[in-house]
């Protein structure tokens, strides 16, 4: 079975892969000192609790945070007596490569997230991922990232708020309502004040990169949201044509077919 690894700059997701499904999706806090045998205890804990017989032996990463990568290549070595292949490394083949300006690196998650949705979505889509950053990434009708917008996440700009205002608490983000149940713009106290401002803010934000985006390409694309986050920003526009929870983890397993295809694992 392939463990699917996807470090973003908040959580790290394991998910492990039949050959047909997912069978689990296991997220914990990312951190650069983790080792690996803490990773092992906590995943061997997490194995042993589920009702399937899991067998892993294959592993693919992608992170966001490079520092991560050392400890989870030692995983994959030493518990699961495996080489991962490592998106973004040269070893690691990509079925589109991106086509952006010469020399530069691509967040690995941007390009695996364009190709699972080329591959599940179909042609010409933006991805939106609500992660510690807010993403919007393009992908042409090869599925290959051509590009995007990155704009700060929900999370940090709820807590760049507190952080740079004496009188403004942390605050949740979440969809304003009155009493009533109707929808709200104008809050009444701080708290609905700040979550109007992040809820409606992300709201013309997306609405308005995407339309941008459209309109620079001259054709109409499908969207597709994924992120902890998509669901609630749902609730608010009807710009998304599907969300894709688990987006990021499904292009890690159709890389790694692909490398397979390929003859190179
Ligand atoms: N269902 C959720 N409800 C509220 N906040 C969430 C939810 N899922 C994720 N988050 C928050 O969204 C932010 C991004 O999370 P995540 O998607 O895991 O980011 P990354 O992939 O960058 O690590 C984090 O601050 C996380 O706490
Ligand atoms: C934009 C990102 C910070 C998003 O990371 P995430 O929110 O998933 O943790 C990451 O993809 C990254 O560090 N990218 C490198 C620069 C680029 O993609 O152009
Ligand atoms: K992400």
């Amino acid at each position: 079975m392939l463990l699917c690894i996807d470090t973003g700059n908040t959580n790290t997701v394991f998910s492990v892969w039949d050959g047909e499904r997912f069978l689990s999706h296991w997220r914990i806090a990312t951190d650069h000192t983790r080792t690996a045998d803490e990773y092992y205890v906590w995943l061997e804990t997490l194995i042993s609790l589920t009702h399937f017989e899991l067998d892993i032996d294959r592993c693919i990463i992608s992170s966001t945070v490079p520092r991560v990568v050392f400890n989870l290549r030692v995983l994959c070595n030493r518990y699961f007596n495996t080489r991962p292949l490592v998106v973004g490394k040269p070893d690691c083949l990509l079925p589109a490569p991106p086509k952006v300006d010469a020399g530069v690196t691509v967040g690995p998650d941007r390009i695996v997230n364009t190709w699972a949705a080329h591959e599940r979505h179909g042609d010409d889509l933006i991805v939106v991922d609500f992660g510690t950053a807010t993403t919007f990434d393009v992908a042409d009708p090869t599925g290959a990232y051509i590009g995007g917008v990155i704009a700060p996440g929900v999370n940090l700009s709820l807590e760049a708020l507190h952080m740079g205002a004496a009188s403004l608490p942390h605050v949740d983000v979440t969809k304003p309502t009155s009493t009533n149940g109707t929808e709200t713009v104008i809050g009444t106290n701080t708290v609905a004040c700040i979550q109007s401002g992040i809820f409606w803010g992300y709201i013309g934000l997306v609405e308005g990169i995407i339309s941008r985006i459209r309109a620079e390409r001259g054709r109409d694309m499908k969207v597709i949201a994924t992120g902890g986050l998509a669901p609630l920003f749902e609730q608010g526009t009807d710009v998304f044509d599907s969300i894709d929870d688990d987006l990021t983890v499904h292009g890690l397993r159709l890389i790694y077919d692909y490398n397979k295809e390929a003859g190179n694992v």
